[in-house]
């Protein structure tokens, strides 16, 4: 499969001492809110820190094609918003390319605007479900032209006067709630969202910073009922985005799993509804210190020290999910080390990820010689510490299917492991985290294009 240029097939191989200090890019989810937000509000926006993958600078052409005014001044993005209401019929139509928040977003957006946005993306993001975001779209009086199955390409069109509607969010996922809030935005009266399992608060958050009506009420249960007041004015605010936990997870994992490492990652946003990875990594054993926690923008951050450590497996419970939904693969890697088994549970929302994770994450375990079993929304990995025989000594590669995350989990892997681990494309870790391949060689890591697979 391709994203429109070359696969880059790339491997990796047994490592010691990864060692250094290190900043990870900004958080990928609030990158794209600044842009959003930023482009929509009045006045002027100033972003520092912002993840420049290629899923969000998809973000920023999208808010250009509609009005908004991007530029890059040094270190700093300055937007000049056309303010709430206000976003222009783009053109042509909208590509996402890899970015199921970049898009999903913004159908809720502009699709209640009364003109036509049509969304396109690369061969991943046209597989995956766009229903769960139409559906109360429609409710909101929107228009819906898709392929089958509510697929991309998707044109949109919203009604005069959009209905606020009260929805509840039939899956746990932040990128629904965020799409109706964002739609809620430019419709009259309140629109309301209930939450039964909570699920990332950066629309929330950085909506009230922005200067929106948004009220949370949480109930004894932790359903949370979210309303938003329409048609309210958006002031451009000044944003430092912190660094990505979960592109944090990447040299975190390689860190416990490569013996003599000692690493230090500085500024990772630490906010709770993000921090499931480290909370599980610790119940295995590893040694992570939190130092420095800090309040920075509304939001916690911290610096973390990771050295190498001995884990053993555990119990991941499902209603842990989806704080740490994009760090499933990552984690298989680690439990691939841990002594015992580990168990995953309540994983169905990775079936529609950028891959089917579940399943391109088990295949590549079993590639690379790891005793596992896929279940339905379960993974059990049951661990070799010192991965002997791990890799794959006839150079076959994992399958990444256009999946940044997969793609980084093994490379990760190949550095703990006995014989090298080949992934089929790396080209794709572009979208969250483009340098990824830097700093992990400035690490230590021996990961290196893989030229011999391209034949
Ligand atoms: O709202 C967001 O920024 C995101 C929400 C999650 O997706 P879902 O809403 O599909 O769970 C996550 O996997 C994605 O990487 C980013
Ligand atoms: C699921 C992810 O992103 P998106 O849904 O934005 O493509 C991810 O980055 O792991």
């Amino acid at each position: 499969m391709s994203h429109g240029i070359a696969l880059k097939p790339a491997k990796s191989r047994k490592s010691t001492n990864l060692s250094g200090t290190v900043r990870i890019p900004g958080d990928k989810s609030i990158s794209h809110r600044s842009f959003m937000f930023g482009g929509l509000a009045s006045g002027e926006t100033r972003i520092t820190g912002l993840l420049e993958g290629e899923d969000v600078i998809n973000t920023g052409k999208a808010m250009q094609a509609m009005g908004a005014r991007i530029e890059k001044v040094g270190a700093e993005w300055i937007i000049q918003g056309t303010g709430n209401g206000a976003l222009l019929a783009p053109e042509a139509p909208l590509d996402f390319g890899n970015a199921g928040t970049g898009c999903r977003l913004t159908m809720g957006l502009v699709g209640v605007y009364d003109f036509d946005s049509t969304f396109i993306g690369d061969g991943s993001l046209s597989k995956r479900p766009m229903g769960r975001v139409l559906d109360p779209l429609r409710e909101m009086g929107v228009q819906v032209t898709s392929t089958a199955g509510d697929r991309l390409p998707v044109t949109l069109r919203g009604p005069r006067t959009p209905n606020p509607i009260t929805y509840r969010v039939p899956m746990a996922s932040a990128q629904v709630k965020s799409a109706v809030l964002l739609a809620g935005l430019n419709t009259p009266g309140i629109t309301t969202v209930i939450e039964p399992v909570m699920t990332r608060d950066h629309t929330e958050k950085m909506l009230q910073g922005f200067g929106a009506n948004l009220t949370v009420e949480t109930d004894g249960d932790g359903v949370r009922t979210i309303r938003l007041e329409g048609r309210g004015r958006l002031v451009g605010q000044v944003i430092d985005v912190p660094g990505d936990p979960s592109s944090t997870a990447f040299p975190l994992v390689a860190a416990l799993l490569v013996p003599g490492s000692d690493l230090v990652i500085e500024n990772v946003l630490m906010n709770p509804t993000r921090t499931g990875l480290i909370l599980t990594l610790q119940e295995m054993g590893a040694d992570i210190d939190v130092m420095n926690a800090r309040s920075a923008g509304g939001e916690d951050v911290a610096d973390l020290r990771v050295r190498g450590s001995e884990l053993k497996g555990v119990t991941v419970p499902a209603d842990r999910a989806p704080s740490m939904i994009d760090e499933y693969p990552v984690l298989a890697i680690a439990a691939a080390f841990a002594e015992g088994t580990t168990t995953m549970l309540g994983l169905e929302e990775l079936r529609v990820k950028e891959s089917d994770r579940l399943s391109a994450t088990a295949a590549g375990l079993k590639l690379n010689g790891v005793d596992c079993d896929e279940g339905k929304e379960t993974l059990v990995v049951r661990g070799r510490p010192g991965g002997k025989g791990y890799g794959n000594a006839a150079g076959k590669a994992v399958v990444t299917h256009l999946d940044h995350r997969i793609a980084m989990s093994f490379l990760v892997m190949g550095l703990a492991s006995e014989h090298p681990v080949s992934v089929d494309d790396a080209g794709i870790i572009a979208t969250s985290f483009p340098e990824f391949m830097d700093l992990m060689t400035g690490l230590g890591a021996r990961i290196e294009s893989d030229e011999s697979q391209a034949a």
